[in-house]
């Protein structure tokens, strides 16, 4: 069939209609944890005798002067010590535990980003049956249909609500979550996009300490479980969107060349081995900067002024990651500090970490205390940065929304 100029007008008008004129905007944040909370002075005591390793001194030493560096003050578990006392199977690597591990997951995962998810459409202020798309990542589960449909349930979701999970994207799944959220939100007139970001990888990577595994010390110090949610959408200037609070300029993904082994997650028998290998700090202090430049490049947003006109929400994998980022990009003291608050508070919880970051500059940015507002009120621009395996870059343009007080 030949195209005429009218049908492709037509074809024009039609594509038209169905985008909005606008960007995609952060409308609402959830966060959600479970209850099981535990500091981190006393973690090395309790791992290393609920595993029944005290004997084990040397590692037990080690593991004390990781958690005392780590950062970290206090995190959340969806584990008990009575879920390990009642699967042996955990603490024995010769024996299979993923069943068992993916089991409590399948109900876990659904019903944590239920509760970030519901506080996220409260303070969206609609009902949970206009959200138009569901955007679940997740890497706690393993199953089909996934824990989206249960999700999508729990929360009373229309039925034809559009699902899309993402599996496995470790510490950048919610960033990519988020890039995906604002493709559809762009694309789809009045789309409202529900992303859920929930993590329980604490029960699936729960195992005793190697002796030839001192980065499983690394990971058994630095993360936790939680979920984040965030309600995403893109009005026309006719119609403002609800209640916008970052707008999501450009969003975009690079992997560092040659870098597959530097941080690496498994799925096998015993659940997940984490393999953080230490030169991962040297790759992300040597390149990242390069690698944000030409992210920025196409924006106009050169790094010739230096980063710090930008506030900063960057993935805390880690207190030397941040220290890394910090100091490869010569960020002023305190630019992190939404990051490193989320770290002490949280700890790491993979992707679900970066929705924790954005509420937290949210609420300093909101927040009248000038000790605690830091640069946040000063910077309209900022950068979101998820950091995973690959080791692979997630980059989000932001620009702050006027604050309520502040608009019209
Ligand atoms: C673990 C740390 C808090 C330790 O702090 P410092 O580096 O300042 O201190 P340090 O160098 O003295 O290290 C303390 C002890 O930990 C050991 N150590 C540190 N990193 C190690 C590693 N990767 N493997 C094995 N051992 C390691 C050191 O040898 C040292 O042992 P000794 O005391 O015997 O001398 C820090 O290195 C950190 O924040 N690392 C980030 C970890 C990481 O890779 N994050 C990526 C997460 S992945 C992520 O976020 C994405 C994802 O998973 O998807």
């Amino acid at each position: 069939m030949a195209a005429t100029a009218g049908g492709a007008s037509v074809l024009q008008e039609s594509r038209q209609g169905q985008r909005p004129n606008s960007t995609a905007a952060v409308l609402a944040i959830g966060t959600a944890n479970p209850a099981n909370c535990l500091h981190q002075d006393e973690y090395p005591d309790r791992y290393f005798r609920v595993t029944k390793s005290d004997h084990l001194t040397t590692l037990k030493n080690q593991m004390k002067r990781i958690c005392e560096k780590s950062g970290v003050r206090k995190r959340y578990f969806h584990f008990t010590e009575e879920t390990i006392a009642g699967h042996p199977e955990f603490l024995d690597p010769a024996l299979p535990s993923l069943d068992a591990r993916l089991a409590i997951a399948a109900d876990a995962v659904p019903e944590l980003a239920a509760v970030a998810a519901a506080r996220a459409i409260a303070e969206w202020g609609r009902p949970a049956a206009d959200i138009t798309h569901l955007v679940l990542s997740t890497s706690s589960s393993a199953q089909s249909p996934g824990p989206d449909l249960r999700l999508a349930d729990l929360l009373g979701l229309r039925p034809a609500v559009q699902r899309t999970l993402l599996f496995f994207h470790a510490c950048f799944g919610g960033s990519s979550a988020l890039r995906v959220a604002k493709d559809i939100a762009e694309s789809h007139r009045g789309a409202r996009v529900l992303v859920a970001v929930c993590e329980v990888n604490s029960l699936l990577s729960f195992r005793p300490p190697q002796e030839a595994r001192l980065d499983g010390l690394v990971a058994a110090a630095l993360f936790g479980d939680g979920a984040g949610a965030v309600i995403v959408g893109a009005g026309d200037p006719a119609e403002p969107v609800e209640r916008p609070i970052f707008y999501m300029m450009s969003a975009s993904q690079a992997t560092l060349p040659g870098t597959e082994d530097a941080v690496s997650m498994h799925l096998g028998d015993g659940g997940y081995d984490i393999g953080l290998s230490a030169t991962a700090l040297a790759l992300v202090r040597d390149r990242i900067e390069a690698c944000l430049a030409d992210m920025v490049a196409p924006l106009g947003l050169t790094a010739g002024g230096g980063w710090n006109g930008l506030f900063w929400a960057v993935h805390p994998g880690g207190r030397a990651i941040l220290d890394s980022c910090e100091a490869a990009l010569a960020l002023e003291p305190g630019k992190l500090a939404a990051s490193r608050h989320v770290l002490s508070e949280y700890g790491t919880v993979y992707g679900a970490t970066i929705v924790f970051v954005l509420d937290e500059i949210r609420r300093r940015r909101r927040n009248g205390d000038q000790t605690e507002r830091d640069d946040m009120l000063d910077c309209e621009w900022g950068v979101m940065l998820g950091v995973g395996p690959g080791v692979t870059v997630e980059m989000t343009v932001l620009h702050a929304a006027a604050l309520p007080s502040k608009m019209n």
